[in-house]
Order: C-alpha cells, then sequence, then structure tokens
C-alpha cells in the first residue's frame, strides 16, 4: 500500500478485529500478505517489504466481487493526504483490492470476501462527535444527491470541475448524483420550492454562496419548511468566494486550502457523509422583506468590495484583492445607527436554543416570502418602527467604515474573519469598523484575516462582539448592503439567530 504509512511497532489503531492472508490485487499468482483489520486502519504485511497501514478515516468505500471460478476480492478506497509538490498536503486517490482464495469452495471465499468489506464499511463510517449535544447524523448507502449547480458561478468552470474531481469520488462512495445545472438566477430557489424531497438524500450545491443562499430561501417558502431544512444542505466550492466550503473545510481541522484542493475536501466530506445542525440568521427590512441567512450580512466597506468586484468574477478569488484595493484608494464613511443584543446578557433563553418558536401571525418586517403563515417568530426583535428593547447596547458611534454580521469562520477561501465561529454555536459574530481608521491600518487588518490574527492587532477601530440579535439603521438609502454575498437594497434592517435550523454536510 505504497501511499499508506508505515504501521508503528506497536501499532495505533486499536484492537485487531480481523486477520487473513490475502494476495494483493484481483489476479492470481502473487504471495500471500498478511492482512489485519482493527478498529481505525487496515494493516498489510508485507513479504520482505515495510509494513503499511490505511487509515480507515480517510477510506470512503469498500466491495466485495467474485474472481475467476472458485476466488473473490474485496477493495477498499480511500483519499489520504500526501504531500503536494506544492504547499498544503493534498488528498489523493488509494485503491487496494485483495484476492481471497484459500478454500476450494468460491462461495466461501466470496462470503470472507463480504465480510471484511462489510467491516471495513462500518469501521469507516465517521463518528458523531459528543462534545456538544447537537444530534449527528451519517447519509445513507447507496445515497441520492440532487446537485444543484450553477455553470457560471466563480471563473465559469463548476460543470468540468464537477465531472473531473467530484463524480469519480462520489462514485467510490457509492452516493449517486442526477445534476440539476442552472439557467439563471432563481432557478434553483424555483426547483427546491416544488420538489418531491423524499426522492433526496442530500441537497448537493456546486456553486458559490449566492445559490446556496437561494436553495435556503426557496425551502423557507414550502409549507413544509421544517421537515424540508432536514434534508442535509451541501456545499461544493464552485464560486469565487466560497466562504461556507473555506468553514468547512476549517472546522474539519484542515489546512487553510482553496481551488482544487478545497473542492477534494469538501468532497471528501461529501463521501464521509457526517450532517450537523447549522443556526441560521432571520434578516427582516424595513420595507417588509425577509431572509434566512447562513454566512453574513454586510453593509459598507466588505458589501461595496463584494458587489464591485462582480465584474470580476472570472478571476476567481482574486477579484477580493483587486476590489478591496480599489475601495481603499475611494474609502468612504457610512452613517447610522447599529445596536445589539450581546449574546452573554440575552435573559432568559438558552444559547443554543434548538426549536425556534412558531409565529401564526406575522407582523411588520417579519411577513414571510409568499405569506405562508408559521414561519419561526423573531422573537428577540421589536418591530423596526419601535426602539430597540432596553437591554439591548446602542453604538455610540454613528459613522462606520464597515459593519459586517459573520455566522461562519470565513469571508472567503482567504479571510478567516471569526476564527471561534462554529455552525452551531449560537452567535453571531458582529464586526464594525468606526470611521477614522486610516486606509493602512483597514489594509492591515485584511491582511491580518489572512491567518485569523487581525483582532490581535488591536486596532482602536475595529470591534467584535458575539450577539444574538442586531438592528441596523442606515440614515440615507445610498450604497448596498449585502446578504450571504447577494445584494440588497440599503434600508434598515435587524436580524437574529435561529438556533440548530437547518442541517449541513461537515467534517466535524
Ligand atoms: N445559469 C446562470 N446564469 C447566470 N446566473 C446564475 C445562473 N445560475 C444561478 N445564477 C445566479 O448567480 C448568482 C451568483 O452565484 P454564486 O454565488 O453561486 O456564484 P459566485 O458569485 O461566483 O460565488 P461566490 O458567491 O462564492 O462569490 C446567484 O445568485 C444565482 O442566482
Amino acid at each position: 500500500m505504497a501511499a499508506g504509512r508505515r504501521v508503528p511497532p506497536h501499532g495505533d489503531g486499536g484492537a485487531v478485529l480481523l486477520r487473513g492472508r490475502f494476495s494483493p490485487g484481483p489476479s492470481p499468482g502473487s504471495a500471500a500478505w498478511s492482512v489485519a483489520l482493527t478498529e481505525r486502519e487496515l494493516q498489510v504485511l508485507r513479504p520482505g517489504g515495510p509494513d503499511a497501514a490505511l487509515r480507515l478515516a480517510d477510506c470512503v468505500g469498500s466491495a466485495a466481487f467474485p474472481s475467476g471460478p472458485a476466488a473473490a476480492c474485496f477493495s477498499l478506497v480511500g483519499y489520504p493526504f500526501r504531500k503536494a509538490r506544492w504547499g498544503s498536503p493534498a488528498r489523493q486517490r488509494l485503491q487496494r483490492t485483495f484476492r481471497v482464495s484459500q478454500h476450494p469452495d468460491a462461495e466461501e471465499n466470496l462470503r470472507i470476501a463480504q465480510a471484511w468489506s462489510q467491516r471495513i464499511r462500518e469501521l469507516s463510517l465517521p463518528a458523531a462527535p459528543t462534545r456538544d449535544g447537537a444530534s449527528y447524523g451519517v447519509l445513507p448507502r447507496p445515497c441520492r444527491a440532487l446537485v444543484l449547480l450553477n455553470p457560471q458561478s466563480g471563473a465559469g468552470r463548476a460543470l468540468e470541475d464537477f465531472q473531473a474531481v467530484v463524480q469519480p469520488m462520489l462514485a467510490d462512495a457509492d452516493i449517486t448524483p442526477t445534476i440539476f445545472v442552472t439557467e439563471r438566477p432563481h432557478h434553483a430557489q424555483e426547483k427546491v420550492q416544488d420538489e418531491d424531497l423524499s426522492q433526496w438524500d442530500v441537497l448537493v450545491v456546486m456553486s458559490g454562496d449566492g445559490l446556496l443562499h437561494e436553495v435556503l430561501n426557496g425551502l423557507m417558502e414550502r409549507p413544509d419548511w421544517e421537515e424540508a431544512l432536514q434534508t442535509p444542505l451541501c456545499i461544493l466550492p464552485g464560486g469565487s468566494g466560497n466562504a461556507l466550503a473555506a468553514s468547512i473545510n476549517y472546522y474539519a481541522g484542515n489546512d487553510h486550502v482553496a481551488k482544487k484542493k478545497l473542492l477534494t475536501n469538501c468532497t471528501f466530506i461529501l463521501c464521509k457523509g457526517l450532517h450537523a445542525p447549522m443556526d441560521l440568521v432571520s434578516l427582516s427590512t424595513a420595507s417588509g422583506k425577509r431572509f434566512f441567512s447562513f454566512l453574513g450580512f454586510g453593509w459598507g466597506f466588505i458589501a461595496d468590495v463584494d458587489i464591485d468586484s462582480e465584474k470580476y468574477r472570472r478571476l476567481g478569488n482574486a477579484r477580493f484583492t483587486l476590489g478591496t484595493l480599489q475601495c481603499l484608494v475611494r474609502l468612504r464613511v457610512y452613517q447610522g445607527r447599529l445596536s445589539y443584543l450581546p449574546a452573554a446578557t440575552e435573559p432568559g433563553t438558552p444559547r443554543d436554543a434548538k426549536a425556534p418558536a412558531r409565529q401564526a401571525t406575522a407582523t411588520a418586517g417579519t411577513e414571510a416570502p409568499g405569506g405562508h403563515g408559521a414561519l419561526p417568530a423573531d422573537t428577540l426583535l421589536a418591530p423596526l418602527g419601535q426602539p430597540v428593547p432596553p437591554h439591548w447596547v446602542v453604538v455610540p458611534e454613528e459613522e462606520f467604515v464597515c459593519v459586517y454580521a459573520i455566522y461562519q469562520s470565513h469571508l472567503g477561501t482567504n479571510l478567516l474573519m471569526a476564527p471561534a465561529a462554529r455552525l452551531h454555536d449560537g452567535c453571531i459574530h458582529l464586526f464594525y469598523v468606526g470611521a477614522g481608521i486610516s486606509r493602512v491600518a483597514l489594509l492591515k487588518i485584511f491582511l491580518a484575516m489572512g491567518r485569523g490574527t487581525h483582532l490581535e492587532l488591536n486596532c482602536p477601530h475595529l470591534h467584535c462582539v458575539p450577539v444574538r440579535a442586531f438592528r441596523l439603521e442606515p440614515w440615507g438609502s445610498a450604497g448596498v448592503m449585502t446578504v450571504d454575498g447577494e445584494a440588497l437594497a440599503c434600508e434598515p434592517v435587524q436580524g437574529q439567530i435561529h438556533g440548530r435550523m437547518c442541517r449541513v454536510v461537515t467534517g466535524s
């Protein structure tokens, strides 16, 4: 097993569960090797060669099949990390097949091969973390995936990348994709509004964050939204920002990577199939719109970079570097009032409240798109026409360079904005930068954000507060706001967290 690691003298793979002597490869003739399946590894002792092992945590599939008139085989496929020529290690495919021929009886050999294969599959299942009391699940096998793919996202390579990178890995993991290529904006949203979701075990979005925003809000427009949100969602990075994909890669403990390596890591996470709850934020505007958001809300500098750099989409993630430099040159100040409910001081509600309260009658500013009743009520918010509740904090500054409320760790592939954020931490991480910051100081913040060390700069203009709800009232309507990277007209907005509202495929 060339890409497996050397087994240490006493092994660290746990107790040995199965042992056997099998020849390598599907063809007869080779000498038999001693093979052991432990709780965490498949270990191979090669005659005259070094020992090798494949971690079952890297394994995505295993199969058994007859071979010739009397023998049988079992095989397994893994994607262990290998040193790359440049940068961080990359996951690479490794398939190994073993031939079972010790019995004269073909059926007995097949039975042994099937037993090994089944045990490998069982032991390869991802372990659900128990630390936070959240309900984890694992996708079934075989698994039916509806893949919503935007061919125009990012540099316009999503379909080719899906076929070249994703599809072969899904085949190894017994996941069958059905591809739905979007033809226009809102196509995916319309698709999931009417879809019979019982046909699918997972909804995969191969695009940027914008398409997932559409899918989420399409699901929320269904009368059965609550049940619909139990279908796990999965993001595969095909866009230019790919903030949720970068966050999930980070939560899994992987090195920071981009492009094909990030796509491979995210596809591997899908192949393993662990899914967990994710918080959503309900955003309401003064004009009566309501959105559900998984990533972030922005106003000022970051929102401007996001929207102004749309024209450079073909550059991929580099569009944000160019956009940042352009917006720095014509740095603007935005006036308004920012208020929030700190995460630590909210009375009476647990931080990770699970079931959102229902709201039968929509009130101004919280009405659901399409007018369905019983969407989750925003119990922490006062109507936008009224003052914020007295226990909220009103920020004394009224001039800002930027306000950004983020609920995942990454703002983009290369921007680790909220290193402490997790999928269901029950928190909005509210950042704001007051007016008066110099261009150099702002540039330093963005450079440090690449490593997530911007708060260590102790810049007096940069503030970060964990909150459960916020309100932003701009003094004018000039400029844009963004929700999950998509543009919104500038108007008063407020939002609150709804803990663990949907499910997402994750590595940890
Ligand atoms: N076939 C299509 N042609 C044009 N636009 C599309 C098409 N399909 C979807 N869209 C729209 O494109 C918008 C942007 O897509 P998305 O966010 O997924 O990619 P991106 O902007 O390149 O990535 P990121 O958000 O990571 O920067 C979405 O709001 C979606 O409505």
